[in-house]
This record gives C-alpha cells, structure tokens and sequence, in this order.
C-alpha cells in the first residue's frame, strides 16, 4: 500500500496526548495491521515494517497503536476500543480482536437473517468494546417490509443508528459515508451470510489490502491464511477484517448488557431486592412490567439469556484467574523450598 499519513491511519489526540516530551521527538508512532504467530506487520510515516515478537511485550493486536525507538518496539499506547472474545474451547481466556476501532457495523440481512435478539447481542458486544454501533440492514432490495423492521431495531434503543441498504449497489452503501470519512476506523459483526463480504467488497470499492502479508507458514510450511488485515476503503476510513468476529461468543460485563437493555436496567432500580434475578423475587419491577405488558417478552428473554450467558463467562474467567495464582503461588512455594534447601 502507499504511506499513508498518520492521520488518515486513524492517529488522532487521544493517541497523541500520550506522548511524553521525549517520545514527541524520538519515538515513532505506527498502527499495527496484521497480526502473525511470530510478528507484527505495521505502518506508519515510513510505510511498512515488520515487528517481531518478544515474550516480554504486551498482547497486542489488529488497531493497536504502537511507539518504536530506533526501530525497536517501545510501548503499547491505550486504546480508544478494544473487541475481544472468549478464545475458542473449554478454557475461558480472552482473545483481542481489535483495536481502536470508531463504528461498528452490525450486518444483518433484512429476510431469513433478521433476528432481534442477534442485534441485541452485538450491541452489548459493541458496548463492551467501546465502539459506536450501526445496525446495517442488508438485502433491502429482497425485502417487502424494510420499513417496519427498521422501526422494530429503532425501538430497541431510540439513539440507535439503522440505516437499510442494498449490499451489492454502491449508490446504496453511499448511505454509510458519514461513518466512512478518512481516519474512521470500523468493523462488521453479523452472521454467516448475513452480507459482510459483499458490503466489504462495495466499500472498499475493490480496493487492494492495505497490508501485503496476510500469509504466513504454518507448522508443515505450507502457506495459510492468517486474514487478520487492516484494509483501506475508497472513502479513506479503515476497515478490519477479523474472522474471530465472526464467531463471538459474549466475554462482557454487566455495564455492556446495562447499556443494551437500559430500559430494563431502569425498572430494576425499583426492585425491593437489590441483587434480584428478576426470576420470581417478590418485588421485582421487571416482572411487573412484564406482566403489564409494558416489557415485551421477547426482549425480556433475550435480557435473562445474555446475563446468564455472562456470568457463566465471567465465572469461568474468575475460575481461572483463581486457578493461575495458584499456580503462580505453587511455583512461588516451590522456588522458595528450593532456595532453602540450597541454604542449608
Ligand atoms: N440481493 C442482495 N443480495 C445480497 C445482498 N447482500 C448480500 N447478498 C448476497 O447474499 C449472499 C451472502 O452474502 P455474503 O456477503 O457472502 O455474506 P457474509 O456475511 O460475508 O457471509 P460469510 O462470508 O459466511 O460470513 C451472497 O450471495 C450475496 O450476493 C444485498 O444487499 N442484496
Ligand atoms: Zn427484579
């Protein structure tokens, strides 16, 4: 890809005012585009260069803002967002997925796609991470009834962004410009099939990746895939193309589902039990709103699934701290032992 400027690679003053005097003149800001097993690609005022990994450096990934001294990695700068997930298998840990990003683009298609709770979902997940979301609703053209479904997300929050369009007419996605502008930084979260791809394809208008080495052996030396790529629309915004996205599973906190289902969040203030599951407690002002029908019953089931879903994670998260410092503790004890014995 060409040098970009900083400014277009998404650099602005919440990086910038972490720089201390000294690192204002020495160091070298750059934006990490690709992550591999043993390096980092990124760019910066002097284009492409290649990062290799140390074990004492951060978990860094796809976003991040590094600063280099003389060619070599000095630190990781704070992110704006983060998106993460809980890594595939039994053992809870969380993945980074990317960094810095402004607007998340929620794809969802208009017909067999179309799924409240889904969107609700991705919203908490967009909350969590720090991310402005945009419901996008896809396959506007095979749709009888956009209108009316685009009023149904409306009313899951009334400052939601949700725009319709048809993901294979430029002139349609022209709709997600203000989102787009030079510097912005966005995502797509959405299931299979749901248009990504050819939403990425009309935005990026067939552009070239903004990185070259998306490949990289695998253990046989066979060349794979890696796909973890910051690539640069015609508007000028960035656009990362994580795969992990596509397989989300919740690692959020209570504050993320609080400010999804904020209206729920409200009639539980009024609960009689401060820790109510909104279950059967007596008192609870969720289940009267339910039972009144202020509260729909499909987002009310949609609120329980969510908030189970997360304390399972964040107990199995908790699990493993626990189980790490003990470890830590063992190796701590076992060391110690050591050194007494040499002592004696
Ligand atoms: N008519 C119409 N077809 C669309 C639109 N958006 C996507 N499609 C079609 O829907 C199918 C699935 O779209 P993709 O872009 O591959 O979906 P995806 O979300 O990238 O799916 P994965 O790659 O599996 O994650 C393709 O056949 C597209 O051509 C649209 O707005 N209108
Ligand atoms: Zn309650």
């Amino acid at each position: 890809m060409d040098a970009l400027s900083l400014a277009n690679l998404g650099w602005h003053a919440y990086f910038q005012q972490q720089l201390s005097l000294e690192e204002w003149e020495v160091a070298i800001p750059v934006r990490v585009i690709a992550a591999h097993r043993s390096q980092l690609d990124a760019t910066g005022d002097l284009g492409l260069i290649s990062i290799p990994l140390a074990t004492d450096m951060p978990a860094i990934t796809v976003g991040d803002w590094l600063l280099l001294k003389q060619g070599r990695f000095q630190r990781l700068l704070d992110r704006s967002s983060v998106f993460t997930r809980k890594a595939p298998g039994r053992k809870a840990q969380e993945q980074l997925l990317a960094a810095n990003v402004d607007t998340a683009f929620i794809v969802c298609s208009l017909n067999d796609d179309f799924n409240l709770n889904r969107i609700e979902r991705y919203l908490t997940l967009c909350h969590d991470a720090g991310a402005e979301p945009v419901v996008v609703l896809t396959k506007q053209d095979l749709c009888m009834d956009a209108d009316e479904k685009r009023q149904q997300i409306q009313q899951l929050d009334p400052l939601l962004c949700v725009e319709t369009v048809n993901g294979l007419d430029p002139d349609s996605a022209a709709q997600l410009q203000p989102w787009c502008r030079a510097g912005q930084t966005i995502v797509l979260l959405g299931s299979s099939g749901a248009g990504k791809s050819t939403l990425t394809n009309t935005l990026l208008n067939k552009q070239e990746q903004v990185t070259g080495g998306i490949r990289e052996a695998d253990d046989k030396g066979r060349h794979t895939t890696t796909g973890r790529t910051l690539l640069s629309m015609a508007g000028g915004a960035l656009l990362i193309d994580t795969p992990g996205l596509r397989e989300l599973q919740l690692a959020v906190d209570d504050e993320a589902i609080a400010a999804t289902f904020s209206d729920i969040t409200k009639l539980a203030d009024h609960c009689r039990f401060s820790d109510c599951q909104h279950n059967n407690e007596p008192g609870c002002a969720v289940l009267k709103a339910l039972e009144c029908g202020d509260l729909d019953e499909r987002r009310y089931r949609s609120f329980v699934k969510l908030s189970r879903e997360q304390s399972r994670n964040q107990a199995s998260l908790a699990e493993r701290h626990k189980a790490d410092r003990a470890l830590g503790k063992f190796y701590k004890r076992t060391l110690a032992d050591g050194h007494r014995l040499k002592g004696r």
